[in-house]
C-alpha cells in the first residue's frame, strides 16, 4: 500500500482502507460492460440478436475486415497477465492481479475511449500461456501484455507477435521505455547533456529495464555509457550468475561490481527493481544534477523527499501520481493504442514507440491549461526540474500522442488503413476525450473559416489573457482584451503569457478615441432611465462590461465574453443597458449538458424568475432555435412535475398553456409536454403516452421556472457525472457571452469561440 504520510506531496496520497472501500463500494471492482445499441423492442432484439446478426456472420465469413465495421474489435484491446509481476509486488497470481488489469482496462476508456476487457490467465507456463492468447485474435484490435516477469514477458511477447496478425505489447517493457524515454530527452535538455555522452545505471534488469535501455539506444543513446544491475550487482561481460541472454545482450566491460559502484559519478539512475534500492549515499556519489527516476510502483526506490534532503540540484521522477514528474505507463498505453487501432496497425514498432515518446517530451514544453494546473491542485507546472512530462490528466494527449503514433505506422508502411486527413482526425481524437467536443468542434471549425474579433471583457484578469491566447493561437479571430495595458504586461510577463504575438490586441478604455462614441451611444439609450451624463460617462470610463458591450453595439467587435469577476445576473444587467432583446426574440439562458453520449439543452437557466405561459413559448422557440443552430433537430419537451394533466395542479396549468400557445404559432420544430422528466428523457416511459408527439425522447427541455432549471441543471452536473456548458445568451440582438465566475480558461474559450460563432458565421 502506498504510504499515508502527506510530506512535501503536489497531492495527497491514500490510505489502505480508502483503497478497499474505493473497490469493494457500489458494484465491486472497476468497469461493467454497457451495450451500445438500445434493445428497448422486439425489433431491436430481432436486429441484434436472431434473425438479423446472421447478416454481419455471413458479412465477415466472406470479408474478415468486416469485423471491423460491424463488431467491437476495432476498438477493443484486451488487458492479459499471469500476475508474475504485478507492480513491484513480486509474483502474487493472476487472480491478486486482477486489480491492477481492471484499472488498466479504466484507463483505457478514461484517456483514450479505447474499450478493454481483463483477462487473467492463471499459468506460469510460457507455453500453455502463449497457446492461452493467441486464439484470442479475432476478439481483439490488440493485446496489452501487462504485469509478466522477465525473461518470460520476452519469449511470450516474441511469440505472440509472430502469430497474431494485431499489435501484441507488453506494457511494462515499451510503455515504460516511452515515457522513461521522454522524460530522459527532457531532463538533459534542463541539465544541459546529451544522449553520447551521458552516464546512466539502471536498476533492475527486467521487462521494464531491459526495454527502457533497448529503447533510449535505439534513439542513440550511447551503449558504452549504460550499466544494468540485477539483486546480483552489476552486469558486467563474462558475468555468469543470474543471467540470460537479455542481460548478456547489455553486458558492459566494467570494473565495477555493486550499485554503490557503478552509480559513482552516474549522471542518470533508472530505477525499474524494487522499493529502496537507492540509498542516499549513493546518490550523494552522483554528478552534479543527477536525474533520478525512481520507477518501480508501488513505492519507489527511493523517495524525493529523501533526495531533497541530501541534495537539491537533482531532478527526481517516480511512478507514482502523487509526486511531481509522474513517469508511469499510464502516459502511453491508452494513446499508442489509440493510435495504432485508428490505423488498425499490424504491429506497434521502434518507430511508433519513438514517435510517441518524442510527442510526449514536447507537449511537457508547451504552456499549461486549466484543466492539468487543476491535477496540480491549482500549481500551473512549468517546464523545469518538477515538470519534465506532462501528467495523465492533461486533455492534450489524447490528440498529440496518437497522431504521432499513426503517422509512424504508416511512415512505417504497418498501417492497414491509412488516415487521409490528419487534422479532421485531431479533430475526432478530441471528440473522444470529451463529448463536449464534438458539440463544439463543429463551432470551432465554422468560426475559423470566418474569423470573428471578439472582445475579452476582463482583459487584466490572468484566465481571461490565457484564454485570448487560446482563441488566437486557435486561429478563430482576433482576441481584443480590455483593460490598463501596463498591468496586463506585468501579470503575463509573471505568468510567462506572450501578449506580443499575431490576433492580440489590447484595448485600454480610457485611452480610446471611442469613449465619446460609446458615452453618446449609452447616454442616448439610458437618458430617459435616470442616468445624468455623468452618470454614463463613468460607466464607460470605469465599467469594462460596458465599454465592451458599447464596442460589440457599434461594431467595433463582432462579440464579447465577461463574467469572471461579477455574478451572472449583474454581468447581464450591464450588457442590458447597451444591448437589446433581438427584434422578435426573448433573451433567454440556454445550458447544454452532456451526459453518457447524450446531448440536452435545459432552458431558461439565467433569465426568467418564473416565466409566465407565453414566456415559455418564447423560451422553447428561442432554446429550439439555438438546438438547430448546434446541428440538432429539436425535440422539445415543456417540463413540470406532472405529465399530460396528471395530477393535475395550478403550476403545471402555465406549462399546458404554453404548449397550447405554441400550437396558436404554428412553430416549425417538434414540442410537447406538459410531462414530466422521465417521460421527456426515457423513450419506454414515453411510450406509455402514444399520443405524445414527440418522435423521440426530448433534446430540448424548458423549465416550468429558474428555479427547476438551475436546481436540475446543476444536480446533472454534481451527481449525474454530466458536462454543462453555459448559461449561453441567446435571443440578444449583439454577440455576448457570460462565463461564471469559476470559469477555467477552457471554458472561456468555449464560450468566446459561441460568441464568435453567434457573431455571424
Ligand atoms: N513506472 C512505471 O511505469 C513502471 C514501473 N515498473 C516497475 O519496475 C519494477 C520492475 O518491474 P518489471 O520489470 O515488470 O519486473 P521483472 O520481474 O520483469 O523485473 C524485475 C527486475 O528487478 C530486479 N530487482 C528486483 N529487486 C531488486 C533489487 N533490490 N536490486 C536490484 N535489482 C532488483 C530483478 O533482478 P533479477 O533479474 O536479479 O531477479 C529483475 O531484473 C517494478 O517495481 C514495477 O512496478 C514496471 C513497469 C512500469
Ligand atoms: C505501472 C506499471 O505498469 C507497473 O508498475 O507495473
Ligand atoms: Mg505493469
Amino acid at each position: 500500500m502506498p504510504a499515508t504520510d502527506k510530506t512535501d506531496r503536489t497531492m495527497t496520497s491514500v490510505t489502505a482502507q480508502e483503497a478497499l472501500d474505493f473497490h469493494s463500494q457500489g458494484r465491486p471492482g472497476k468497469l461493467e460492460i454497457s451495450p451500445t445499441k438500445s434493445m428497448a423492442t422486439q425489433r431491436d432484439l430481432s436486429l441484434a440478436y436472431s434473425p438479423g446478426v446472421a447478416v454481419p456472420v455471413k458479412a465477415i465469413a466472406e470479408d474478415p475486415a468486416t469485423a471491423y465495421d460491424y463488431t467491437t474489435r476495432g476498438n477493443m484491446v484486451a488487458v492479459i497477465s499471469n500476475g508474475t509481476a504485478i507492480l513491484g509486488l513480486g509474483n502474487l497470481g493472476a487472480l491478486a492481479s486482477k486489480p491492477v488489469m481492471e484499472g488498466k482496462s479504466v484507463l483505457f476508456k478514461r484517456f483514450a475511449d479505447v474499450d478493454s476487457i481483463d483477462l487473467e490467465v492463471d499459468t506460469e507456463n510460457v507455453d500453455e500461456f502463449v497457446n492461452c492468447v493467441r486464439f484470442l485474435g479475432p476478439s481483439f484490435g490488440g493485446i496489452n501484455l501487462e504485469d509478466i516477469r522477465a525473461p518470460d514477458c520476452f519469449i511470450i511477447e516474441q511469440r505472440l507477435r509472430e502469430v497474431m496478425d494485431i499489435p501484441v505489447f507488453h506494457d511494462d517493457q515499451h510503455g515504460t521505455a516511452i515515457i522513461a524515454a521522454a522524460g530522459l530527452i527532457n531532463a538533459l535538455a534542463l541539465t544541459g547533456r546529451d544522449f553520447k555522452t551521458t552516464r546512466l545505471v539502471c536498476n533492475g534488469a527486467g521487462a521494464a529495464a531491459i526495454a527502457c535501455v533497448e529503447l533510449i539506444k535505439a534513439m542513440g543513446f550511447n551503449g558504452e555509457n549504460v550499466i544494468l544491475c540485477d539483486t546480483k550487482g552489476v552486469i558486467y561481460k563474462g558475468r555468469t550468475d543470474g543471467m540470460n541472454q537479455w542481460k548478456s545482450a547489455h553486458a558492459v566491460d566494467t570494473d565495477r561490481r555493486t550499485l554503490t559502484e557503478a552509480l559513482e559519478g552516474a549522471d542518470v539512475f533508472f530505477g525499474l527493481s524494487a522499493k529502496g534500492a537507492l540509498s542516499t549515499e549513493m546518490v550523494l556519489s552522483m554528478a552534479p544534477k543527477p536525474i533520478i527516476f525512481a520507477m518501480a510502483n508501488p513505492d519507489p526506490e527511493i523517495t524525493p523527499e529523501e533526495v531533497a534532503h541530501i541534495r537539491d540540484d537533482a531532478i527526481v521522477a517516480t511512478g507514482r501520481s502523487d509526486y511531481p514528474n509522474q513517469v508511469n505507463n499510464v502516459l502511453g498505453f491508452p494513446y499508442i493504442f489509440r493510435g495504432a487501432l485508428d490505423v488498425r496497425a499490424s504491429t506497434i514498432n521502434d518507430a511508433m514507440k519513438i514517435a510517441a515518446a518524442e510527442a510526449l517530451a514536447s507537449l511537457a514544453k508547451e504552456d499549461v491549461p486549466d484543466d492539468v494546473a487543476a491535477a496540480y491542485q491549482g500549481n500551473r507546472p512549468r517546464f523545469g526540474p518538477q515538470y519534465i512530462i506532462p501528467v495523465p490528466f492533461d486533455p492534450r494527449l489524447i490528440s498529440a500522442i496518437p497522431i504521432a503514433v499513426a503517422k509512424a505506422a504508416m511512415e512505417t508502411g504497418v498501417a492497414r488503413k491509412p488516415i487521409t486527413d490528419l487534422s479532421d482526425y485531431a479533430q475526432q481524437l478530441s471528440a473522444r476525450r470529451d463529448p463536449i467536443a464534438s458539440t463544439l468542434q463543429r463551432i470551432y471549425e465554422r468560426v475559423r473559416r470566418q474569423p470573428k474579433r471578439i472582445v475579452f471583457a476582463e482583459g487584466e484578469e490572468v484566465q481571461m489573457m490565457r484564454s485570448a491566447i487560446a482563441y488566437a493561437n486557435q486561429a478563430l479571430g482576433t482576441a481584443i482584451l480590455l483593460g490598463r495595458e501596463e498591468q496586463m504586461r506585468e501579470t503575463a510577463e509573471r505568468e510567462g503569457i506572450d501578449l506580443n504575438r499575431a490576433g492580440i490586441q489590447i484595448v485600454n478604455a480610457r485611452l480610446s478615441k471611442r469613449v465619446g462614441a460609446y458615452t453618446d451611444f449609452l447616454y442616448a439609450r439610458l437618458q430617459r432611465k435616470g442616468y445624468l451624463f455623468r452618470d454614463v460617462q463613468r460607466l464607460i470610463n470605469n465599467d469594462r462590461n460596458h465599454f465592451a458591450a458599447c464596442m460589440v453595439a457599434l461594431g467595433d467587435a463582432d462579440g464579447m465574453v465577461t463574467g469572471l469577476t461579477r455574478n451572472y445576473s449583474t454581468a447581464l444587467e450591464d450588457v442590458r443597458r447597451c444591448i437589446d432583446a433581438k427584434p422578435g426574440h426573448r433573451v433567454i439562458g440556454v445550458s447544454i449538458a452532456l451526459c453518457r453520449g447524450r446531448t440536452v439543452l435545459v432552458a431558461d437557466t439565467a433569465v426568467h424568475d418564473m416565466p409566465t405561459a407565453e414566456e415559455l413559448a418564447d423560451i422553447a422557440e428561442e432554446a429550439a432555435g439555438l438546438a438547430k443552430r448546434l446541428g440538432y433537430v429539436p425535440r422539445v419537451a415543456m417540463l413540470a412535475y406532472s405529465t399530460f394533466g396528471h395530477p393535475s395542479g395550478e403550476r403545471s396549468e402555465r406549462v399546458r398553456e404554453a404548449v397550447k400557445i405554441l400550437d396558436k404559432r404554428r412553430v416549425d420544430f417538434e414540442y410537447d409536454g406538459e410531462m414530466a422528466a422521465d417521460v421527456a428523457l426515457n423513450q419506454r416511459v414515453m411510450e406509455q403516452y402514444p399520443f405524445c408527439r414527440l418522435s423521440g425522447t426530448a433534446n430540448v427541455l424548458v423549465m416550468p421556472a429558474f428555479h427547476s432549471a438551475s436546481i436540475s441543471t446543476k444536480m446533472l452536473q454534481e451527481l449525474g457525472g454530466s458536462t454543462v456548458i453555459g448559461p449561453l445568451l441567446v435571443g440578444l440582438d449583439k454577440s455576448v457571452q457570460i462565463a461564471s465566475m469559476s470559469a477555467k480558461d477552457s471554458d472561456i474559450v468555449n464560450m468566446a469561440a459561441i460568441a464568435a460563432y453567434n457573431a455571424g458565421t
